[in-house]
């Protein structure tokens, strides 16, 4: 290899003898009666670029030194990617259509007796809060567990199990704060823990009001009601494998009994549960039966919070 006159370049022998008589070097370059550099090689006097050997090496220097990468100006994502640990999850099933029909699954839900809730699971650790199972929520109220609430997957509560819409991978999600409501004080969104005064207060104002509200939908994590109109802060909530509602044309579907039957896989479910997005448009590519079994799962529309004013009245939102 010889080092070019100007220094920049690096050429092997060959190179060098083809170039080394024509070549000007780049501080020598005669510029034109206008001040303006020569235009193509051939007035360099270099050889074509189908004639250069293709030994040339790339210039070093500071140059050619990969920059750092940009900062990221995002903070983290709060979720913990979890995907390692949940291998028993079905990603894709075979189609099939497990389901028993409406009649019969109304019949089934019918025969089970409403559960009287002592205590919900809402995720949290013993430590976390010793409340958790001296639930002050008005034990009048109608809950239904799950099945799969108080299941896990790993050892992981699947109300901890969620699934990140922009990464489409199974996230741990963050645990509830334990002192603090964080439900939106303009609709009927409840905090997550079962023993908080402002939501139970709250929910015995509005099952007061609306006694006809008081049997269970389908299933669910916490209390909830057969009302048909569900807030953005309310649905946000169930975005989990233990409860999973998703919004399509406004409609909200409460696919936790769908989830693991789906064959387009879990992730595609949960990562728009909570509501995270309309999915109308998902929706289009499926067939007229998925249609079908979609509106099996209906459990009403989204409602607006804070009195009429949408989503953007929202406190929490
Ligand atoms: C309640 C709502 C839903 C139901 C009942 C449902 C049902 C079904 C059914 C039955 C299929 C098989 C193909 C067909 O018959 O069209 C399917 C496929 C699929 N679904 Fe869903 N689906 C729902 C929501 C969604 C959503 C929101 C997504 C979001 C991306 C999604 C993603 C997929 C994908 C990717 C497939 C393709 C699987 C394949 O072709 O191999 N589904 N779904």
């Amino acid at each position: 290899m010889d080092r070019c006159e100007c220094g920049l370049f690096q050429m092997d022998q060959e190179a060098s003898e083809t170039v080394s008589k024509s070549h000007i070097p780049q501080h020598l370059i005669q510029l034109d009666d206008l001040g303006n550099p020569p235009s193509s090689n051939q007035s360099l006097g270099l050889p074509k670029r189908s004639q250069r050997p293709r030994s040339y090496s790339t210039p070093t220097g500071p140059s050619s030194t990969p920059l750092p990468p940009p900062p990221n100006p995002y903070p983290p994502y709060p979720f913990v990617d979890i995907e390692d640990n949940l291998p028993q999850l079905p990603s894709r099933r075979k189609l099939s259509y497990p389901l028993s029909e409406p009649d019969e699954r109304k019949k089934i839900e019918a025969s089970k007796p409403p559960v009287m809730c002592e205590s919900v699971d809402d995720g949290r650790t013993d430590s976390d809060s010793d409340s958790s199972s001296s639930s002050t929520v008005p034990q009048h109220l109608p809950f239904r567990h799950s099945s799969s609430i108080n299941s896990t997957i790993n050892g992981i509560p699947k109300s901890r199990v969620g699934c990140s819409s922009a990464t489409g991978k199974y996230v741990m999600l963050p645990l509830p704060s334990s002192n603090l409501c964080d439900a939106c004080p303009n609709c009927l969104d409840v905090c997550s823990s079962p023993s908080c005064p402002t939501c139970s207060k709250k929910l015995h104002t509005f099952y007061n009001s609306h006694p006809s509200s008081l049997s269970p939908p389908p299933s669910s994590l916490k209390i909830t009601s057969n009302k048909s109109t569900y807030t953005l802060c309310e649905i946000r909530r169930h975005n989990h494998l233990a409860s999973c509602w998703i919004i399509i044309k406004s409609r909200v579907y409460d696919v936790t009994d769908f989830l693991e039957s789906h064959p387009g896989g879990v992730k595609s479910l949960l990562k728009y549960g909570g509501g995270v997005k309309d999915c109308e448009e998902d929706m289009m590519f499926h067939s007229y039966k998925a249609r079908e079994i979609m509106e099996r799962y209906r459990i009403g529309k989204v409602g607006e919070c804070g009195g009429g004013g949408g989503e953007e009245k929202c406190c929490v939102m």
